[in-house]
């Protein structure tokens, strides 16, 4: 069997957290040769994002378009685009290659509250990507500014977070995972929410009380991705995503001064030690 690939087309994270760097480790833990597409550098550490140095848009086709018409990509995720020319070119590339295994994760805001993708781009985002996702996989301010729906931010429920992923569906996304991360709603719970455009599943775990949650998102988009290249159908790929940010998360590095990275290597340890 060819091995399986996956191309994250991301920001890169100096501080290895967040980013690139984590989807690229991610890949490798779930077995997936990795590739990437940079759309930004960015200058970050787990204090915050000091500098954010773009690529442009044709530079990032440019890295696609190489990495398509060689390797071949079984699954992409999509990460912080950084503007509306690099949402459009990544959507152009996607639909000439015809890829379909596409994980969309609409990254807007760092942590700290810097921008990562500027206001103006969000319509291009809905426009041009979403009809393009497998899985988009927004937080719930990510949910919020997508559908312009107010989820009641850490009290989000339920019902509120079905009518954003309704919502989500109908711009053109296969499945829609609302993620629970701010969503304090059920006690000691991180609860995300799958829809496949009919049916609706939790994703439920324990809510680690860490404060070392920095590229929880990338993470799990990138687990997500890299179980869909091996050939999961959706919700068994999101079902193993939550278990190995549950196993990141739970088992922390303590790196950094403020909000650490997660453990990308939990998930094999606990693996293998069942084994
Ligand atoms: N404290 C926690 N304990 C357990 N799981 C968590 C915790 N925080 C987040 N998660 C899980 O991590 C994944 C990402 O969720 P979250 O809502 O934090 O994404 P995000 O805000 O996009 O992350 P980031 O922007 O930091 O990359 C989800 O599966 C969520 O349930
Ligand atoms: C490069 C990059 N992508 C995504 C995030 C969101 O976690 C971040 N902080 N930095």
């Amino acid at each position: 069997m060819r091995t399986p690939t996956a191309l994250t087309i991301a920001g890169s994270d100096s501080g290895g957290g967040a980013g690139i760097q984590a989807d690229l480790k991610t890949f490798q833990e779930l077995r997936v040769f990795g590739m990437s597409a940079i759309t930004a550098v960015t200058a970050q550490n787990t204090l915050g994002v000091s500098g954010i140095y773009p690529l442009g848009a044709e530079a990032v086709r440019a890295q696609i378009a190489a990495v398509g018409c060689d390797l071949g990509v079984d699954a992409l995720k999509t990460g912080m685009l950084v503007d509306a020319e690099i949402v459009a070119a990544v959507a152009e590339e996607i639909r000439r290659q015809g890829w379909t295994r596409v994980v969309v994760d609409p990254v807007m805001i760092a942590k700290g509250g810097t921008l990562l993708l500027q206001k103006r781009a969000v319509e291009a985002m809905k426009a041009q990507l979403l009809p393009l996702a497998l899985a988009v996989t927004p937080n719930v301010p990510e949910a919020e500014a997508l559908t312009g729906l107010s989820l009641g931010g850490k009290a989000a429920g339920r019902e509120a977070k079905k009518e954003a992923a309704r919502a989500l569906a109908a711009m053109g996304a296969r499945h829609v995972v609302i993620k629970g991360g701010h969503d304090e709603s059920v006690a000691g719970r991180c609860v995300d929410l799958l829809y496949d455009g009919r049916d609706f599943f939790e994703l439920e775990g324990e809510r680690v009380p860490t404060r070392h949650t920095h590229g929880t998102g990338c993470t799990f988009a990138a687990a997500l991705t890299a179980e869909l290249a091996k050939g999961s159908d959706a919700l068994r790929a999101a079902q193993e995503a939550k278990a190995f940010i549950q196993a990141a998360v739970g088992c922390p590095l303590e790196l950094g001064q403020g909000h650490g990275p997660t453990n990308h290597w939990a998930y094999g340890d606990l693996r293998r030690a069942v084994r």
